[in-house]
């Protein structure tokens, strides 16, 4: 299929009144309703775009500088392998990376936030999705952990607002980011709001669960330019008709791959194919299954591929320690892990360096931090078990440095940037690797050096295998990564399982059972509670 610019698309063939939304989510309960159901719009509302003459196009051309226009291919090639860049594209070939901002011919205004931010230059993806971005075209983006992917879409996105007619009362948003948590969006929508501070006119709405639904409804029908947002709070809206889709010319997935574990696929997908035929789709994460590349083959426009470095693995800018402890002694040697981290910064007059515990499940987790609070530690837990307002607090806490230690499930893993985190500690390792890469990237940002340390026990043994892999292939320099999404998570868990068995088996046949563990009374009530049958396990969390 040859490519076809985004302002060049048919737009005639909007048909999205009729697309109803498949409901297997709890998110989604309603079967009959179309995400567009005409008759749940409200008057206000606007007609379907394709009634609409626009007085601009959606797309205006975009150009870098001439400094830039005048590469060579041999100069292209120099700078990919210097940015350590992987691109593949289909026709047309993919736009020349830039090394600067200002060679990207942004808005005077964008420039002045740039500058406000002290960003100097851009990161290796930012160099190349940026002008893949600004250009119009659909991308795939792949680069570690902490290597600044935000700015990469969010930079474009204002520059393509800013050129749009603007939005009156009734429209939906032009442009829409989803991400797999109410924490990453709130971040999400900062960083827009921080690279538009100068734009008075371009208005973002953060629509998450857990938040009064009421401000986000009156937010949406009055308009706004940017809508950032979870899946399943998102499609409430469309469905009420509080929102629509018709004026989406620049959509983002950000953590695409953990929404799809989420289950959210029937609704992304619905989402994608009710996009109207003029726009541009942005994918990014760390990690980047086959079901992402699968997803992205049926819905995105010959996209560009953008991978930094090695993928789904493991940032090499984090040390990365691997501690055996039995499960029962696992609290003490986190004790000791805090409390000489402790002690090191009164020494040295440093502050507490900033520390996130992450835990298997929600009721560990405030377990936990409550162990740590007794020892005269000063730690919060953020978990999806806790209200809006206690996350929101916990966070809040943890970002200003007035409390040093969070304690967290998953809900903590992806994308959340707190600056000066140095250390993460698993206090039980994640079930898969996919988890450990995006958990240790909370350290190690944006070029700083970061810690981990990860205690594991015997029924670890299959990922701690694989950590240790990854830590080698990086000194030795092999670029191969291992596997990630959903089927290989199922097959990692299937192998780790098999393990765990023939472990059990072996020390049944010693005679060193269950029976044997000897659980020191004060953290009694953490084994059973972790051993509890029924409790939400950290995926649940993910209740957005
Ligand atoms: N060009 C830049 N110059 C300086 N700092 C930057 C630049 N781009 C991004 N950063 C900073 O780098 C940090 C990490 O960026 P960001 O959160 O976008 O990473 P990410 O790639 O999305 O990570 P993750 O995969 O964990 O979501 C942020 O604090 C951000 O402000």
């Amino acid at each position: 299929m040859s490519y076809v610019p985004p302002h060049m698309r048919n737009s005639t063939s909007t048909t999205i009144d009729n697309n109803t939304i498949s409901t297997s989510n709890s998110h989604s309960n309603n079967n009959n309703n179309s995400l567009f159901n005409p008759s749940r719009r409200t008057s206000a509302a606007p007609p379907p775009s394709r009634f609409l003459s626009a007085p601009d196009p959606l797309f205006p051309p975009w150009q870098p500088s001439q400094r830039v226009s005048r590469m060579n291919p041999h100069q292209i090639e120099e700078v990919r392998l210097r940015l350590n860049l992987d691109v593949t594209s289909d026709s047309p070939a993919a736009p020349t990376p830039i090394e600067s901002f200002t060679d990207m011919c942004l808005d005077p205004s964008i420039m002045k936030d740039i500058a406000y931010h002290d960003y100097t230059r851009p990161t290796s993806i930012q160099a190349q999705a940026m002008p893949i971005a600004l250009s119009g075209r659909d991308l795939l983006g792949c680069a570690e952990t902490g290597s600044g992917k935000t700015a990469a879409f969010t930079i474009p996105m204002i520059q393509h607002c800013v050129a749009q007619t603007p939005i009156r009362r009734g429209d939906g948003p032009l442009a829409l980011v989803l991400a797999p948590t109410r924490e990453l969006a709130q971040q999400i929508e900062k960083e827009v709001k921080a690279f538009s501070r100068s734009i008075e006119s371009l208005k973002t709405a953060i629509v998450v669960g857990g938040s009064n639904i009421e401000k986000q409804r009156s937010e949406l029908k009055a308009g706004v330019e940017v809508v950032v947002a979870t899946p399943g709070r998102f499609i409430d809206h469309l469905q009420q008709g509080n929102t629509s889709l018709s004026r989406v010319s620049f959509f983002v997935l950000d953590e695409a791959d953990r929404m799809l574990d989420m289950g959210f696929e029937p609704q992304i997908r619905e989402v994608m194919r009710s996009l109207p035929d003029k726009h541009q789709t942005l994918l990014f994460s760390a990690t980047m299954p086959v079901e992402i590349e699968v997803l992205a083959k049926e819905y995105l426009s010959s996209p560009v591929h953008v991978k930094v470095g090695k993928v789904s693995s493991p940032t090499t800018n984090v040390l990365q320690n691997l501690v055996k402890v039995s499960e029962n002694e696992k609290i003490d040697r986190l004790l000791d892990v805090l409390v000489e981290e402790a002690s090191q910064a009164e020494k040295s007059g440093h502050p507490f360096p900033l520390t996130i515990v992450f835990v298997e499940r929600k009721t560990r987790c405030d377990e936990v931090t409550e162990a740590l609070i007794a020892q005269g530690l000063s730690a919060v837990s953020l978990h999806g078990g806790r209200s809006q307002g206690e996350r929101e607090s916990a966070l809040h806490d943890f970002r200003s440095s007035s409390t040093n230690i969070l304690v967290a499930t998953d809900v903590a893993s992806r994308g959340l940037d707190v600056t000066g985190v140095s250390h993460v500690i698993n206090l039980d390792l994640p079930k898969t690797m996919e988890d450990y890469v995006h958990r240790i990237g909370r350290t190690g940002r944006a070029g700083s050096t970061g810690l981990s340390t990860s205690f594991y026990t015997d029924r670890d043994m299959f990922l701690v295998a694989n950590i240790r892999k990854a830590i080698a292939d990086a000194e030795s320099g092999n670029t191969l990564s291992f596997a990630t999404g959903k089927f290989a998570r199922r097959k990692e868990k299937e192998a780790a399982a098999a393990q765990k068995e023939a472990n059990i088996a072996v020390s049944k046949n010693m005679g060193i059972g269950a029976a044997s563990v000897n659980i020191e009374d004060k953290y009694k009530f953490m084994m059973s509670a972790s051993n509890n049958k029924g409790e939400g396990t950290a995926d649940s969390a993910w209740d957005d």
